[in-house]
């Protein structure tokens, strides 16, 4: 089987050209100026992007457990809908798959269901909430990705100690919620005027930052590869920012929503910008950017988090935290932070594809390769639209950034040669 993709502006080599590209047998096979149109199927890709399969390493599936809000099948098709043909999910299912038997079955499903290429993190300890480790160097070798207790932070120093020692010596990756318990304060929103206004309780920004430093005294004690998950604060990038200094080995990921949106863009009582870590203030955000900018942070994640309507429309106090967003992950960035000439289009293409691919070991993820399997999306990048509920192809709809207008129309998304998304 072979599909030529004709005139397309290709990312490829690290630059965005005018080439064809022939794709044999579900593999890149062939990158040049013009290539006959010998081939099963012809697309001509006159005008748009082809760019390599995008990476989104945390998102939720929800599967097994809470299928009201999203399955696999739902999850993965509105990644492919993003532009996504590799994603991390998540531990935080039910049950946690935090043995060998529930570890071997959510992979097993997550194969069997999944239309790209669904990656399964194990949780650092038992159930993700108990301080007992999980059995992680049985779960490497069952293909754990990376461990991560995603949704609680990891309380005491020595269980996070002892789980980096662990980690460390299996080559793994530990991804950490950073979040102290106690400074969480059972809050909704973060600490600042704004949440004085709205009479919300709210969350100390040193849930996050307090932890974080912890956590990067302990990876440099360790020498574990410690990834930072949905970073939130100008202290937080500046703790990245110093370790990366120090040689000490240290990644992070910040979510479109925290790069785009501030806790001033909280008008009403709607829990659609309700998530965990809170929308933060304007000064936090333009540190993020800052850090986008000069690599501190190292990819953006979405931390897609569906849940069904009547668990986010009883306002801040009840609602459930966290938003969908694989969906509209690609055209927010390309229209807040490329058109707008913040960055370019090939270092977008690098923090949401061949960072998190380089930083993770995905070694056939990432990047368009001739030989590697033929992962990749098709955008069209001019077509203004706006961005609405009854697009979404996730179970969940919870998204803040409906009604926006933007450009970057995902048109087909391809894993491993074949279309598992075709814009209707
Ligand atoms: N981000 C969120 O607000 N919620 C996430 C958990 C998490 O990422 O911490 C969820 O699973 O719903
Ligand atoms: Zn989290
Ligand atoms: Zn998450």
């Amino acid at each position: 089987m072979r599909t030529l993709i004709q005139n397309a502006k290709l990312y490829y080599d690290n630059k965005i050209s005018k080439q064809d590209l022939l794709i044999e047998d579900g593999k890149f096979s062939q990158v040049k100026d013009s290539i006959e149109p010998n081939a099963d199927s012809v697309i001509n890709a006159e005008g748009k992007l082809v760019a390599p399969g995008l990476v989104d390493v945390h998102v939720h599936f929800r599967e097994p457990g809470q299928t009201h809000k999203e399955t696999i099948q739902t999850g993965t098709l509105a990644s492919a809908h993003g532009g996504f043909t590799t994603v991390g999910a998540m531990p935080n299912v039910t049950p946690v798959p935090d043995d060998v038997e529930k570890f071997s079955k959510q992979v097993e499903l997550n194969n069997s269901e999944s239309l790209i290429n669904t990656l399964q993190y194990a949780p650092v300890t038992l159930d993700e909430i108990s301080t007992e480790l999980s059995p992680i160097e049985d779960l490497a070798k069952l293909g754990a990705f990376a461990f991560s207790n995603d949704g609680h932070g990891i309380d005491i120093a020595q269980t996070m100690f002892t789980a980096m020692e662990r980690i460390a010596a299996i080559n793994s990756h530990l991804c950490a919620h950073v979040e102290d318990q106690s400074l969480f304060n059972h809050g909704v929103i973060n600490r600042s005027k704004i949440s004085t206004r709205l009479g919300l309780p709210a969350i100390n920004q040193a849930a996050e930052t307090s932890q974080l430093a912890r956590d990067i005294l302990l990876a440099k004690d360790t020498g574990v590869h410690y990834h930072v998950c949905h970073i939130s604060t100008a202290d937080s990038v500046q703790l990245v920012r110093l370790a990366k200094d120090a040689g000490i080995n240290v990644t992070a990921e910040a979510s479109p929503h925290h790069l785009i949106l501030s806790d001033k863009n909280i008008q009403a009582d709607d829990a659609n910008f309700k998530m965990n870590p809170p929308l933060r203030t304007e000064n936090d955000r333009l540190a993020l950017v800052e850090g986008l900018k000069d690599g501190t942070i190292d990819m953006v994640a979405t931390d897609h988090a569906p849940h069904a309507k009547d668990e986010k429309n009883k306002g801040f106090l009840k609602s459930a935290f966290g938003i969908t967003g694989i969906e509209t992950s690609f055209p927010l960035m390309y229209s807040n932070f490329v058109e707008t000439g913040i960055i370019s289009l090939e270092y977008l293409l690098d923090l949401m594809a061949t960072k998190p691919a380089d930083v993770f070991n995905l070694r056939n993820a990432g990047k368009i390769e001739i030989g590697r399997p033929a992962d990749f999306t098709i955008i069209d990048l001019d077509s203004t639209y706006e961005i609405k509920e009854q697009d979404f192809l996730s179970k969940g709809v919870n998204s803040p950034f409906i009604g926006d207008e933007v450009n970057g129309l995902i048109e087909k998304t391809f894993v491993a040669g074949k279309c598992v998304y075709e814009k209707k």
